[in-house]
């Protein structure tokens, strides 16, 4: 194969980025790429995402490998809607990065630290609900644009602090920045966050069979495939208050052998900013069904599931 692959991103630095990796990897293995820009409604909209809708961000994007504008995109995983694309093939989900949130608060405060009444930045429900439920005393403010605008809040005196995925911050080079760097216990990061995904057209499977064998990790896929279906299971979308983090653990199989398992863990805020947790263990070759689980035992926590016995699909 010796045609030169466009490979298509949106134009935040983040995602520049983040493509640029992938590009990287691609011609360290040979390939010839090019990075093409396609701009998206959602990097010219000011308007909270909960309005604009989910996959702002991406559609375009999709669009355009769809028609053959570009041959391969690069997303934020968790900023794809969760019906899958019929036109595309998910080939390869990269090592993902750390994918916990990260606080970054003025004069060095923790979460902890931060007095009551202070200011803390975010627009996500999923961290709204989490953060509210710690009982802190602090006042969310809505929040988005990029990261580095965010940023600038904290260093303007506008806000005491924000709360960011720190993969986000990582990729660009700034996480001395952090102050905190959140546990999951107290603050389950969106489902595949830190994750990238590289998508193909369905037919193209000469780039399909290069993406794979180059970029992919069989964990990182397994663990964000389950995180992805218990959100889908949900039937959420990307900014409902769902958080979910699955890792790939070490357990002992029934002869005593070490056997690589998936452990996930689950959040949901009620109407009534309530959380809903759950955890469930499962094979790494069915994170589907490990997902879809947990998310029928937090429909049941939540008095709003279908009896189990009718299934759901
Ligand atoms: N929706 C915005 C978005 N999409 C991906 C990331 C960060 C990188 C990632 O999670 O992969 C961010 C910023 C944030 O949530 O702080």
């Amino acid at each position: 194969m010796n045609r030169t692959l466009r490979i298509g991103t949106r134009g935040s630095a983040l995602a520049l980025t983040q493509t640029g990796h992938v590009a990287d990897a691609l011609r360290a293995a040979g390939a010839e790429v090019e990075i093409v820009t396609i701009a998206t409604p959602g990097d010219r909209s000011h308007a909270p995402i909960a309005e604009i809708g989910i996959g702002v961000f991406t559609s375009a994007l999709r669009d355009a490998l769809a028609g053959g504008e570009v041959d391969v995109a690069v997303h934020s995983y968790k900023d794809l809607p969760t019906a899958p694309d019929p036109r595309l093939s998910l080939a390869a989900v990269p090592p993902r990065e750390d994918p916990r949130d990260a606080l970054i608060a003025r004069d060095g405060l923790t979460l902890g630290e931060l007095p009551p009444g202070s200011r803390v930045g975010t627009g996500a429900p999923r961290r709204v609900a989490q953060l509210a439920a710690l009982g802190l005393g602090i006042e969310l403010v809505p929040l988005r644009g990029n990261v580095d605008s965010r940023i600038r809040k904290v260093r303007d005196g506008e806000l005491d602090a924000v709360v960011l995925a720190r993969a986000g911050i990582a990729r660009l080079g700034r996480t001395e920045e952090i102050t905190e760097t959140l546990d999951p216990i107290q603050m389950l990061p969106a489902p595949a966050q830190g994750a990238l995904a590289v998508e193909c057209r369905v037919d193209d499977v000469d780039t399909e069979h290069l993406l794979q064998s180059v970029l992919d990790d069989s964990a990182s896929r397994a663990a964000v495939a389950a995180e992805r279906a218990m959100l889908a299971a949900l039937e959420a979308g990307c900014s409902a208050p769902v958080g979910a983090l699955a890792d790939v653990v070490e357990d002992l199989d029934d002869d005593g052998a070490v056997v690589l398992r998936l452990s996930l863990r689950g959040v949901m805020a009620t109407e009534d900013g309530d959380l809903l947790r759950a955890s469930a263990t499962g094979d790494l070759t069915a994170a589907e069904e490990l997902g879809r689980a947990l998310a029928a035992e937090l429909l049941d926590l939540s008095g709003l599931a279908p009896a189990r016995s009718e299934g759901r699909s």
